[in-house]
C-alpha cells in the first residue's frame, strides 16, 4: 500500500454545529487575520450554505382546496370558473391600477387587468387557512429563508381576473407596507391559455406558467420584492388570481434575495481572496480544500445526480461558483489511516490519502492522491467519531499490540486557479500526472492570450516529469520503426501533447527537452515535422536547422526520412509570404543534401531502403544522387541493390542515357560478382526481417531483365547463371521454401528472362537444367531432409550410479527388448531412483511410482516418442513436396517440361527422396563452366575488376564499342 506517513497540523478548532445558522457577522468580506482565519472563514461560508438560492419559486398543487369565494351580493362562484360567474366577477370589478412613484395610474397600454379589493369579496372555505400555511412553508424553503430564522405570515391584497387580451408589462411590486418582502399569486382553476408569468434576475429566467395546470388545479408561485416580473396576455379563458403580500414578521432582517446571495457572494470572495493569497504571497496556505459533505457515498453512487439533497444543494452552489472563480471541483474519498499501539498510549501514526478522486459526473480523475498538509477544512475524521474499519493485529511478541483505524469521508476537493497546474502533477510527486485535467488546461490556457505564462509552465512541468519509460537506463536509443512504436506507445499522452505544444507556441527550449529525453523521436510525432517547416518560413532556417537535422537522423528508414523532410516542405512553403524567395530554394538543397548524409549513416539498409534510394533520382539533382548514392548502395548487400536497381531502372522503361548507363552498369555487376538469396544482416535481426529481405522470385524477374538491358545478352550465360548457381547451397531453408519453388516456375512457365526457350520444342541448355534441379534438390534438403532412423533396439545409455539399485535400473536400461521395468521399493529408495533417473535431459523414458501395491512400485518405461514425431513430420512434409511438385507439373504451360528440365532425376525429385538425389554441391560445381567470370568474394566495386569484367566480355561481344567508352566514365566519378 502507498501511503505518506505525515503528521498533519490541525486546521483550528473549529466548533462545527455550533455556528449560528444565518448569521453572517464573523465570515463577511473582511481581510482575514490569518490563514487559519481564511479556511475556517470558508468553512462556515460553505455550512452556512444549506438552501437552493432562488430568486422566485412556485409548485402546483391538486390537493389544495376551493377556497370558497363569495361576492359582497352573497353570489358564491364556483371553481373551475364558468365564464357566467367570470362574468358576474366583473361586473363588480374595476380595471386594475398599477403604481408609479407616488402615483396611482390605470393604463391599458400597461396594465389590462380586472380587480377586486378584499372588502369586495371573502373566502368562505375554513380549510383556507391550513391550506395558506402548507404554501406559506414550501414558499419560505423554496426562496431559501432558513428553517427556525423567523415567521411569515400572508396579507390578501387583490383578487385579479384576466379575460382574454388582458396582462400586465414588466414591473417590480410597490413596497405596501413595513415588513413586506415578497409576493405570493395563488391561481384558482379556471382554465385559460397565455398569461404566463415570467420574472427575471441578473440575467436569470423564471417562468410560472399557469395556463398548464389551470383546468382543476391550483398553482402558486411567489418572488422576492425587488424582482422585475411581467404576465404575457391571455389568450383564451379566464385568470383567476388571488394575490397576497408576504410579511416578515421577525425582529431579524427582513429575507431578501440579496441576503440570501449574500452566503455565496461571501464564499465567493473567501475563495477569491484565499486564490490571491496563494498567488501572490509566500504562505502557509494548503494548496488545495477539502470539504467534507453529510452523507458518505460509495465509489459508484458519487456523482452529482446522486447526492443527498443537502449536499447537492452545496456542491451545486460550488459547482456554480467554481466556475465563476476558476476552481475545479472533484468529489473524493478521504482516507484517513490511524495506528496506534494500545499498549503504548503514546505512539500514534497517521497517514491520509485520497481515494478515487472523480469529476461531477462520476468519471475517475485519479486512483490515489497524498493531500498537502492542512488541506482538509473541516475537523478530523477521528475527533470523537468511531472508525469507519478496525484491524487488531493480535500480540506480536516484544512489538505490542497495534491497531489499524481507518476513518473514510466523501470529500469535495476545491483547486484554485493558482494550483491547478501542481496538482495536474501531484504536486510534482514524480512522473504522476492527472491526465484529463492536464488536456483541459492545456486547451483553455491555449485558447486564451492572457494564459500563455501559465500555458508555458505547464509544458514545463510535464517535460520535465520523471517517467520510469524515458528516464530507463535501457531507453532505447536504436532506430528502428519497432522502437518508435514502442516509443508512441509507452510515451504517456500528456508528455506528447506538452511537447507538440511547446513546438506550436515556440517554446523551443522546451521542446528541446523533449527532443533530447526522446532521443529525437519526438520529431517523428504527426504534426511536428510540419510545425517545423513552418518555423523555418517564419524564424529563417539557421534556428531550425538542427531540428531538421535530429528529425533526419533519428526517422528510422530512408522512407521516414523522405516523408519527414516532405512534411517539413508543406509546412514551410504554406507558411511562406514569398514562395519564389531564395530561402525556399535554399531548404530544398539543403535537405537534399541532409538527407544523403543522414542515409549514410545508417549502418544497414533494408530491402524498402534499397526501393525509397532508387526513388530519389526523381526528386534530386542528378549529380548529387550520383555521388551520393553510390557510396551508400556499394555498401549493401545484393537484395538491397537488387531492390536499388529494380526501383531506378523502372522510371526509365529500359531507356537510359549515357549517365544513367554508367552509373548503373557497375552496380548490376557487382550484384552478380556477390550474388546471394538471403540477406545476412536481416537473418541475424528476425525471422519476418530476414523473410522480407530476401531476394524473392518477382526481384529476380526485374533484375534479370535489368541486366539484359545494360549488359549483353552472354552475361546472363558467363556470369548471371553462374552466380545464381553458386548461391543455392549457402542460402537459407526459408529461401528454399519461399522463394525456390516460385523461380522453378516462373522458368518452366517461360517468364524468367535469361531462361525463356525460344520455341515450345526447345530444349533447355544444360547449365540451366541444372540450376532447376539445384533448386529443387536444396528445397528437398531443406524441407524434407532424409527419413529420420528408428532406434536399432531398446537399448539405452546407463545412469552414472553403480549402488545396487541404479545397477539393477542401468541392466534394464541397457537390454535391447525390455521396454518397462517395475522396482517394488521403499520412500528413501525411490527417492534416489528419481534422483538419478528423472530430470536427464534427453531421456527417452518416463518415470512413475505406481501406488497400489506396499511397497509402492518405481516404474520406469522407454518410449520412443522423439523417434515417433520427427517420423511423422518427416512423412508430413514428403507429402508436401510431392504435392509442391505435382502442382509445379500441373502449373506449366507446356506439359513434360518439367520432366526435361529434372532429367535424370526427374522421378527422384518428383517422389521427394531426399536419399537418392544427387550430391548438391557436387551438381552446382561440375556444371561451374564460366572460368571466365570472377566471382570474387571482395564486396567493392573495384574499378580493375570492373575493367577486367568489361574487357572480357568486349572480348565476348566485339561489336559492343560503348562499353569501353563507358567505362572510362564511369571511371570519372567519385566512386
Ligand atoms: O397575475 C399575476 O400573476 C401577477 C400579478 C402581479 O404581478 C401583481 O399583482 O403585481
Ligand atoms: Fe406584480
Amino acid at each position: 500500500m502507498r501511503r505518506s506517513h505525515r503528521k498533519e497540523r490541525s486546521p483550528g478548532s473549529v466548533e462545527d454545529e455550533m455556528e449560528s445558522e444565518g448569521d453572517l457577522s464573523d465570515s463577511g468580506g473582511t481581510q482575514t487575520s490569518s490563514h487559519q482565519d481564511l479556511r475556517s472563514s470558508i468553512r462556515s461560508s460553505l455550512k452556512n450554505i444549506k438552501t437552493p438560492i432562488a430568486f422566485a419559486f412556485s409548485a402546483v398543487s391538486s390537493s389544495l382546496p376551493n377556497p370558497g369565494l363569495q361576492l359582497l351580493d352573497h353570489r358564491v362562484i364556483g371553481l373551475p370558473l364558468s365564464p357566467d360567474d367570470a362574468q358576474k366577477i366583473i361586473s363588480l370589478a374595476s380595471p386594475s391600477p398599477f403604481g408609479k412613484k407616488e402615483e396611482t395610474l390605470v393604463d391599458e397600454s400597461v396594465r389590462r387587468c380586472w380587480e377586486l379589493q378584499p372588502s369586495q369579496f371573502s373566502l368562505k372555505n375554513p380549510e383556507w387557512g391550513e391550506a395558506m400555511s402548507i404554501m406559506l412553508d414550501s414558499v419560505k424553503t423554496g426562496l431559501g429563508i432558513l428553517k427556525g430564522t423567523g415567521k411569515i405570515s400572508a396579507e390578501l391584497n387583490k383578487l385579479l381576473l384576466y379575460e382574454p387580451g388582458a396582462f400586465f408589462k414588466a414591473h417590480t411590486d410597490s413596497e405596501k407596507g413595513p415588513g413586506m418582502f415578497a409576493t405570493l399569486v395563488v391561481c384558482l382553476p379556471s382554465p385559460h391559455e397565455g398569461g404566463k408569468l415570467v420574472l427575471t434576475h441578473d440575467n436569470e429566467k423564471y417562468e410560472f406558467e399557469t395556463a398548464l395546470s389551470s383546468n382543476f388545479s391550483t398553482s402558486y408561485a411567489a418572488w422576492y420584492a425587488d424582482i422585475c416580473h411581467e404576465v404575457l396576455p391571455v389568450t383564451s379563458g379566464y385568470r383567476l388570481m388571488l394575490t397576497y403580500n408576504l410579511i416578515w414578521t421577525a425582529d431579524s432582517i427582513v429575507p431578501s434575495h440579496n441576503i440570501a446571495r449574500r452566503h455565496v457572494q461571501q464564499l465567493s470572495t473567501l475563495l477569491q481572496q484565499y486564490n490571491s493569497q496563494l498567488e501572490s504571497e509566500e504562505n502557509e496556505l494548503p494548496p488545495i480544500l477539502l470539504h467534507k459533505l453529510y452523507h458518505k457515498y460509495t465509489e459508484a453512487n458519487l456523482q452529482f445526480n446522486l447526492l443527498k439533497p443537502r449536499d447537492l444543494v452545496q456542491v451545486q452552489i460550488l459547482s456554480e461558483l467554481s466556475a465563476k472563480v476558476g476552481f475545479i471541483i472533484y468529489f473524493a474519498t478521504l482516507e484517513l489511516t490511524v495506528e496506534k499501539d494500545e499498549e503504548c498510549t503514546d505512539y500514534e501514526e497517521k497517514s491520509q490519502q485520497l481515494e478515487n478522486i472523480v469529476d461531477l459526473d462520476g468519471k475517475l480523475v485519479v486512483k490515489d492522491f497524498d493531500y498537502p498538509e492542512g488541506a482538509f477544512l473541516d475537523p478530523k475524521p477521528q475527533d470523537g467519531r468511531k472508525a469507519d474499519e478496525v484491524h487488531r493485529q493480535g500480540w506480536t511478541g516484544n512489538e505490542g499490540c497495534p491497531v489499524t483505524y481507518w476513518y473514510r469521508d466523501t470529500v469535495v476537493v476545491l483547486v484554485p486557479p493558482a494550483k491547478q497546474l501542481e496538482f495536474t502533477f501531484h504536486f510534482s510527486s514524480k512522473g504522476k500526472v492527472i491526465e484529463p485535467l492536464f488536456s483541459k488546461l492545456i486547451k483553455t490556457f491555449s485558447e486564451d492570450a492572457a494564459q500563455k505564462p501559465k500555458l508555458e509552465k505547464l509544458c514545463e512541468l510535464a517535460l520535465k516529469q520523471k517517467l520510469t519509460w524515458l528516464d530507463c537506463p535501457y531507453y532505447s536509443t536504436s532506430q528502428s520503426h519497432s522502437d518508435f512504436e514502442k516509443f508512441l506507445e509507452n510515451t504517456p499522452l500528456f508528455f506528447k501533447q506538452a511537447a507538440t505544444t511547446a513546438l506550436n507556441f515556440g517554446y523551443f527550449e522546451l521542446f528541446d527537452i523533449a527532443s533530447k529525453r526522446t532521443n529525437d523521436k519526438i520529431m517523428l510525432m504527426p504534426d511536428i515535422p510540419q510545425k517545423l517547416g513552418c518555423w523555418v518560413a517564419s524564424k529563417g532556417f539557421t534556428t531550425m536547422k538542427d531540428r531538421l537535422m535530429k528529425g533526419i537522423n533519428v526517422a528510422p528508414s530512408i522512407s521516414e526520412k523522405v516523408k519527414f523532410l516532405e512534411s517539413v516542405m508543406i509546412g514551410f512553403e504554406a507558411n511562406l509570404q514569398d514562395s519564389s524567395s531564395t530561402e525556399s530554394f535554399d531548404l530544398k538543397q539543403w535537405s537534399d543534401t541532409a538527407l544523403f548524409s543522414a542515409i549514410s549513416q545508417l549502418s544497414t539498409l533494408s530491402k524498402a531502403d534499397g526501393v525509397s534510394l532508387g526513388k530519389l533520382h526523381r526528386t534530386t539533382d542528378w549529380c548529387l544522387f550520383r555521388s551520393s548514392s553510390m557510396p551508400i548502395i556499394e555498401r549493401t548487400e545484393t537484395v538491397v541493390k537488387i531492390a536499388f536497381t529494380n526501383e531506378f531502372m523502372s522510371t526509365f522503361q529500359h531507356d537510359l542515357n549515357q549517365e544513367q548507363r554508367s552509373f548503373i552498369e557497375p552496380i548490376i555487376c557487382s550484384i552478380w560478382r556477390n550474388f546471394a538469396f538471403d540477406s545476412s544482416q536481416s537473418k541475424s535481426v528476425s525471422n519476418n526481417a530476414h523473410i522480407k529481405d530476401m531476394v524473392k522470385g518477382n526481384d529476380l524477374l526485374h533484375i534479370l531483365e535489368n541486366t539484359i538491358t545494360v549488359l549483353p545478352p552472354e552475361y546472363l550465360e558467363t556470369a548471371v547463371i553462374p552466380a545464381l548457381l553458386n548461391a543455392i547451397p549457402s542460402s537459407s531453408k526459408e529461401c528454399a521454401r519461399e522463394v525456390f519453388i516460385e523461380v522453378v516456375r516462373m522458368i518452366i512457365k517461360n517468364e524468367l528472362a535469361g531462361f525463356k526457350l525460344p520455341t515450345a520444342a526447345s530444349v533447355p541448355p544444360a547449365l540451366h537444367k541444372v540450376f532447376v534441379q539445384a533448386l529443387l534438390v536444396k528445397f528437398l534438403i531443406e524441407n524434407v531432409g532424409l527419413e529420420p532412423k528408428a532406434p536399432k533396439d531398446w537399448s539405452l545409455p546407463a545412469g552414472s550410479c553403480n549402488c545396487s539399485d541404479c545397477t539393477k535400473v542401468n541392466n534394464f536400461l541397457r537390454n535391447p527388448v525390455q521396454q518397462s521395468l517395475d522396482f517394488p521399493c521403499g520412500k528413501q529408495r525411490r527417492l534416489h531412483l528419481h534422483q538419478q533417473f528423472t530430470n536427464v535431459s534427453k531421456a527417452t523414458y518416463d518415470v512413475v511410482t505406481v501406488r497400489q501395491r506396499n511397497p509402492n512400485v518405481w516404474r520406469i518405461t522407454k518410449h520412443r516418442r522423439g523417434y515417433e514425431t520427427s517420423k511423422s513430420n518427416w512423412l508430413k512434409n514428403t507429402e508436401t513436396a510431392v504435392e509442391t511438385f505435382a502442382k509445379l507439373k500441373n502449373d506449366e504451360s507446356v506439359n513434360g517440361k518439367l520432366e526435361m528440365y529434372l532429367q535424370p532425376y526427374y522421378s527422384i525429385i518428383m517422389k521427394a527422396s531426399v536419399k537418392e538425389l544427387p550430391d548438391l554441391k557436387h551438381l552446382v560445381s561440375t556444371q561451374e563452366t564460366s572460368k571466365n567470370v570472377c566471382l570474387a568474394h571482395n564486396s567493392e566495386i573495384s574499378q580493375a575488376d570492373f575493367k577486367g569484367l568489361k574487357r572480357g566480355m568486349d572480348e565476348v561481344d566485339p561489336q559492343n564499342h560503348g562499353t569501353a567508352k563507358r567505362t572510362r566514365e564511369f571511371d570519372g566519378t567519385e566512386v
